[in-house]
């Protein structure tokens, strides 16, 4: 038997999105699919995500190349500008409490809602380029997050894999194209590589292995998991693509939005904080919680994390945070 699902239409509002997806869900809650063909990573992720099956569809590619984007030109040169990092809402196997590193699961139900409360909590930020890993969850968080946002501007998948996928993706009015916020996928930003670990209950693991050693595999910075990237190797791919990428955007006056992994944020927060190999081992990131940073005068701040869009506080850290927040409330009359 063979089961289609037609996309919904792209400019319906999220929940109205959400929804259809969902009702066609609930019809197809009875079939068990093999496999699972789609173009859209995204829905194919509702779809799990909505469903009770054991059978998670796992995302099968067959390219496997990484995208390495030049730098664009700075649109402004405002001396301050916007860091946003966040760890993806939870994941399917984060609820089973499974090792997952680059195994590609699906956001749970819960884990989309966390998405949209962390957009709630950023909706008046200024954001003008998202990073996220090639990871689905990662993109989900992006997505969700960015139905919340304020300046309804539409996040748009940059696709540089082959010549095809840049003259296929080009659009073709100005207008429309200032309208949308670039998203680089960059597998550099994944989550750390767990080895032999992926697929492996962390309690069971624990069990077997010893907590000590699990902790050591988890939280350490330079003991790798069985075959696996120790947080420093996943450091080396993930602050050089910081660096290298996200890093001069963001000098140039770009407003930044990070969607990324409990690993890979947290090599990036160990070199925007300074943090020393030891002070990293108690550096824990929950899922769907946004972080934000003010980069001025060439130096990255950490400025807390913005609690719920109407927080006084958050938009006062900065006079430009400030100013943003107003234009969009002068907008809204
Ligand atoms: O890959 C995983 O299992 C999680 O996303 C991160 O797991 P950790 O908290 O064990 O590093």
């Amino acid at each position: 038997m063979i089961a289609v699902i037609a996309p919904t239409v792209p400019n319906m509002s999220f929940s109205s999105h959400y929804s259809t997806i969902e009702v066609q869900c609930k019809l197809f809650s009875e079939i068990n699919p093999h496999r699972l063909y789609t173009s859209s990573p995204f829905v194919s992720s509702i779809f799990s995500s909505s469903s009770k099956r054991k059978v998670l569809p796992r995302i099968a590619s067959s390219s496997a190349s990484p995208i390495l984007d030049e730098p664009t030109k700075p649109v402004k040169s405002t001396s301050e500008t916007a860091l946003i990092l966040i760890r993806h809402g939870e994941s399917l196997w984060n609820q089973k409490n499974l090792f997952t590193g680059c195994v590609d699961v699906p956001l749970s139900h819960t884990g989309v809602e966390e998405a949209i409360e962390a957009g709630r909590r950023i909706s008046n930020i200024p954001i003008d380029l998202i990073y996220t890993s090639s990871l689905i969850r990662a993109q989900m968080t992006a997505m969700l997050a960015m139905t919340q946002h304020r300046k309804k501007k539409v996040p748009v998948v940059v696709h540089k894999e082959n010549d095809r996928a840049i003259a296929w993706s080009r659009i073709f009015s100005k207008n429309t194209t200032e309208e949308v916020i670039p998203v680089m996928t960059a597998w550099q930003l994944n989550e750390r590589m767990y080895g032999e670990l992926q697929g492996l209950n962390k309690k069971e693991t624990a069990d077997k292995y010893s907590k000590q050693k699990v902790h050591e595999w988890r939280r350490s910075y330079d003991i790798p998991p069985p075959n696996g990237e120790s947080l420093a190797m996943c450091a080396e791919r993930a602050v050089a693509y910081f660096k290298e990428q996200i890093e001069p955007q963001l000098v140039a006056g770009k407003n930044i939005l990070i969607a990324a992994h409990g690993n890979s944020l947290r090599s990036i927060i160990m070199h925007l904080d300074k943090l020393t190999s030891q002070e990293v081992i108690d550096l824990e990131l929950s899922t769907g919680i946004p972080m934000l940073y003010i980069a001025k005068g060439g130096k990255i701040f950490r400025r807390g994390s913005p609690t719920c869009p109407r927080t006084v506080g958050v938009y006062a850290f900065t006079s430009s945070l400030a100013r943003y927040r107003q234009q969009l409330d002068n907008m809204d009359g």
